[in-house]
């Protein structure tokens, strides 16, 4: 057995009770052959909240070994669809039952508001798994007439097998929904391991995982660092298929480890520097409020933030004052004070980056329109930030940030908002305001870009496909697309009378 950790509750009496062990098959285990830990902080506070197992190399085999298992035995092609739905549906009520103390694990982990996480990343991690319950036992493949006479085909939709799982930090229990529901609901198992730096809710989900019922080994919870547990799925020679969420330089790394293991399967979920088009005929009170929501939600530690907004001339020098009024709007405070919209980043490295491309923004003579300044008290806290009159060649127009910084640029043409907003490496997510329809399906269709939103940001469905373009990633999560990313296809080809002349 491994041992627990006991989280104090800020403002109550309570204490959240945390296994700080590896889960596998089950269970709480310690490392098999390994001291090493990970210290979990409170971004908030920058105090310590527990230190858990890091799992070694070893306990990456223990637990592929504990899925291979299952996946022979007690889950795979051995469990029906309908069996699958019944326990996705109950862990997704155990997760609704404990939405609160989840909340708060993660807001300390994190930093993120308790209020946010409950309400909109626990409430769509829920969906998430009720989706994915729906398909369970809905996953089939094709009957495929051949000649009519003496041969039919049909397909099977098979689950891929043992799926390894890497998760980043941002969305810790939303991350973690999107990776399992789909597996568990082709019947695929799971070798987890979230990130170093926001473990805690991932073990507290292992617990919901026992209860709700599933066989031991169907998920396997193994916090490490990436470049130990993380590096050893990619290449392990018995994982089928590798699901991965994070920077474009680990996907790569991830890419090359499984082309050079075993070419197991991969999808990447990388990085972005998506853009916001502001267009003359928009509604610029509500462009506004979806381009700082955009940027801002999260702390700007999303992928698909909106973090480059180019705005027609005609309006710009109206817009960009109700877009920084917007932006001022949002109380950024600690993660347990219900009004705060906003918490501080993830960790020091986490500030460190960001608070470098603020100054690069500042050196590259980027006009500086709101924030910029640190502050004095403790916790990593950056507050929204916006710099105008931005040209590309500047580093925070380029670069992927991951915080609550934003570049405002001009435009004069449709056909030059279209080419600046295009000109990136990345092609996760797009914006576009106007109340041109024409002009909504002309740049909708030109922008190179996974999603694009019209009149909108930020806003995902479950039910509907989310993945990058270009430098982005491969793949897709959400939808039914997903269901392919964790399914292998057999086609069976059946003779029922031709005769084969021999010899040829
Ligand atoms: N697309 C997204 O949602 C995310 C993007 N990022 C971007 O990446 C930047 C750096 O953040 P990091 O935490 O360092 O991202 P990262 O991509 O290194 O970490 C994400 C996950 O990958 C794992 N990992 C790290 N090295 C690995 C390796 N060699 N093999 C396999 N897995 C490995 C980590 O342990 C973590 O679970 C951020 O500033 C941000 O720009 C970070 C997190 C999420
Ligand atoms: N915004 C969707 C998930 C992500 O940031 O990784």
């Amino acid at each position: 057995m491994a041992a627990t950790a006991q989280i104090s509750v800020p403002g109550t009496d309570r204490k959240i009770t945390v296994s700080t062990g590896l889960f596998i098959d089950n269970q709480f285990v310690p490392s098999v052959d390994s001291k090493e830990t990970i210290e979990c902080i409170n971004p908030a506070t920058e105090e310590v909240l527990c230190s858990i197992t890091a799992a070694s190399v070893k306990d990456i085999d223990v637990a592929v070994a504990s899925a291979r298992a299952a996946f022979n035995t007690t889950w795979g092609k051995n469990v029906t669809g309908f069996e699958r739905s019944r326990l996705l549906n109950k862990l997704a009520d155990l997760i609704e039952r404990n939405a609160q103390e989840l909340a708060e694990l993660e807001s300390l982990n994190n930093g993120k508001p308790v209020r946010l996480a409950r309400d909109a990343d626990i409430v769509d991690s829920v969906g998430c798994l009720r989706y994915y319950a729906g398909w369970a036992d809905k996953i089939t493949g094709q009957t495929i007439e051949v000649d009519n006479k003496t041969k039919m085909a049909f397909t099977k939709h098979d689950p891929i097998g043992v799926c390894g799982q890497i998760i980043p930090w941002n969305y810790p229990i939303s991350m973690w929904a999107w990776k399992v529901a789909p597996a568990l609901a082709c019947g695929c198992t799971i070798v987890m391991k979230p990130s170093e730096f926001t473990p805690l809710t991932a073990l507290k989900l292992s617990e919901l995982v026992v209860e709700a019922g599933f066989p031991p080994g169907v998920i396997n919870t193994v916090p490490s660092l990436g470049s130990v547990g993380g590096a050893a799925m990619s290449s392990h020679l018995d994982i089928d298929k590798v699901a991965f969420t994070g920077s474009t330089v680990t996907g790569r790394k991830i890419m090359a480890a499984a082309a050079m293991s075993n070419l197991k399967k991969v999808s990447l979920e990388l990085g972005g520097k998506s853009p916001q088009l502001i267009f003359e005929s928009a509604n610029l009170d509500e462009a506004a409020t979806w381009a700082a929501m955009g940027v801002l939600f999260n702390t700007g530690q999303d992928c698909c933030a909106g973090s480059r907004v180019y705005v027609q001339d005609k309006i710009y020098d109206k817009f960009l004052p109700i877009l920084v009024e917007k932006a001022s709007q949002l109380f950024v405070g600690h993660g347990f004070d219900e009004k705060s919209g906003c918490g501080p980043v993830v960790s020091k490295v986490q500030y460190d980056k960001v608070w470098s491309y603020i100054e690069a923004g500042k050196q590259q003579g980027a006009r500086l329109v709101l924030g910029g300044e640190k502050r004095t008290e403790k916790g990593y806290y950056v507050d929204p930030t916006i710099f105008a009159d931005v040209t590309p060649d500047m580093k925070i127009v380029k670069d992927e940030i991951f915080g609550p910084v934003l570049s405002v640029g001009k435009f004069s043409t449709e056909e030059e908002a279209v080419k600046l907003a295009n000109d990136t490496t990345y092609g996760l997510a797009a914006g576009l305001h106007s109340n041109d329809a024409g002009q909504c399906m002309r740049v909708s269709s030109a922008l190179e870009a996974g999603t694009v939103w019209i009149n909108q940001y930020n806003l995902l469905n479950n039910n509907v496909p989310f993945g990058g373009k270009k430098q982005s990633g491969i793949g897709r999560e959400l939808g039914s697309y997903a269901l392919e990313e964790y399914t292998s296809i057999k086609a069976v080809h059946w003779n029922y009378g031709e005769k084969l002349d021999w010899p040829l």
